[in-house]
């Protein structure tokens, strides 16, 4: 029997008219909208899709958006003057500054990203790329989450599979995705409880040895690397659950991490490419824009 196909898109839109109803209930309390305001260095293709997906899924929430576009020469210094407007700027929630930023081969002026995230102040940090927060999420006491590991999480509690005492393999270290997500699922709880936390945790990447026995072992298999449909079926257990964070565009066209068409025959269950995890980041950033204008009108 083939994989069920977990539906993120739906799960998204789900989440998002809870965040629309929310958001309702918030500004007829006499509160200003909430506001994400993004910064867009550069023209990457792929970039600009996303930033209109994301200004377009807010307007449907109830949320209002800033878009503040700036050319690939822009410096760090520029960049970072742009971060400390938006962070006094009493009408902006929170603050998405667009990765990657512009190489110094795509005309960029190489710029320290890690510079850029560190001076977004941690209450408008709606990606919770900031220390802070990523330091808050270690200890257990987590305020902004990730937004993709979040999806992720709720993405299983919302379709039933638990974690639990069951054994996670996480194949990508990335600070946005991988660490974290090994993270939130190694917990004793998450926002979800502790069904969906209490997992037996590896982190697997591209120096693993064994990748493949590794992979094996997995009750729930997370593919974060970024390479074309590197997850084979052999690389999965029959009847493992397996979440594809891959966003790859080949030939024109989206792919996952994982090879779809024969891991669907091997697993329980799969998140497809597109229509998975993807719909899944926005609505858990518009779910972080609403806490940070919670928290900014004191009110969380
Ligand atoms: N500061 C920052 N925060 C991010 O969260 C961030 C970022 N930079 N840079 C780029 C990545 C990528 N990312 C995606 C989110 C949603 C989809 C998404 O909705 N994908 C649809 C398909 C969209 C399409 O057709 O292109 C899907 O999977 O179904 C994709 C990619 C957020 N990122």
């Amino acid at each position: 029997m083939p994989a069920t196909r977990l539906d993120g898109k739906k799960i998204a839109a789900e989440i998002r008219s809870e965040v629309a109803a929310d958001v309702e209930t918030f500004v007829s309390g006499g509160n200003p909208p909430p506001q994400l305001a993004a910064v867009l260095v550069g023209e990457d293709p792929a970039s600009q899709v996303y930033v209109r997906n994301k200004e377009r899924a807010c307007a449907k929430a109830g949320i209002a958006s800033r878009l503040d576009r700036m050319p690939a020469s822009t410096t760090q210094a520029e960049l970072l003057a742009k971060v400390a407007e938006l962070n006094a700027d009493p009408a902006v929630s929170g603050i998405l500054v667009q990765l990657p930023l512009p190489s110094k081969a795509n005309g960029g002026t190489g710029i320290d990203e890690r510079a850029v995230l560190d001076a977004i102040d941690p209450i408008k940090d709606v990606d919770a790329f900031s220390p802070v927060n990523v330091g808050l999420l270690m200890q257990g006491r987590p305020r902004f989450l990730p937004c993709t590991p979040h999806g992720i999480v709720q993405l299983l509690h919302r379709t039933g599979i638990e974690t639990n005492g069951k054994h996670v393999v996480v194949v990508g270290r990335s600070d946005i995705v991988g660490k974290p997500m090994a993270m939130m699922l190694a917990q004793k709880d998450s926002t979800c409880g502790p069904a969906v936390a209490n997992a037996t945790v590896t982190i697997a990447h591209s120096r693993t040895k064994n990748l493949t026995e590794t992979c094996r072992q997995a009750d729930i298999l997370i593919a974060a690397v970024g390479r074309p449909e590197m997850i084979t079926a052999e690389m999965i257990q029959p009847g493992a659950v397996v979440i594809d964070v891959g966003i790859n565009r080949v030939d024109d066209k989206l792919v996952g991490d994982v090879a779809f068409a024969e891991a669907e025959a091997v697993a329980s269950a799969i998140t497809p490419v597109p229509g998975g995890v993807g719909p899944l980041t926005i609505a858990m950033l518009l779910h972080n824009t609403l806490m940070a204008a919670k928290m900014q009108a004191g009110k969380e």
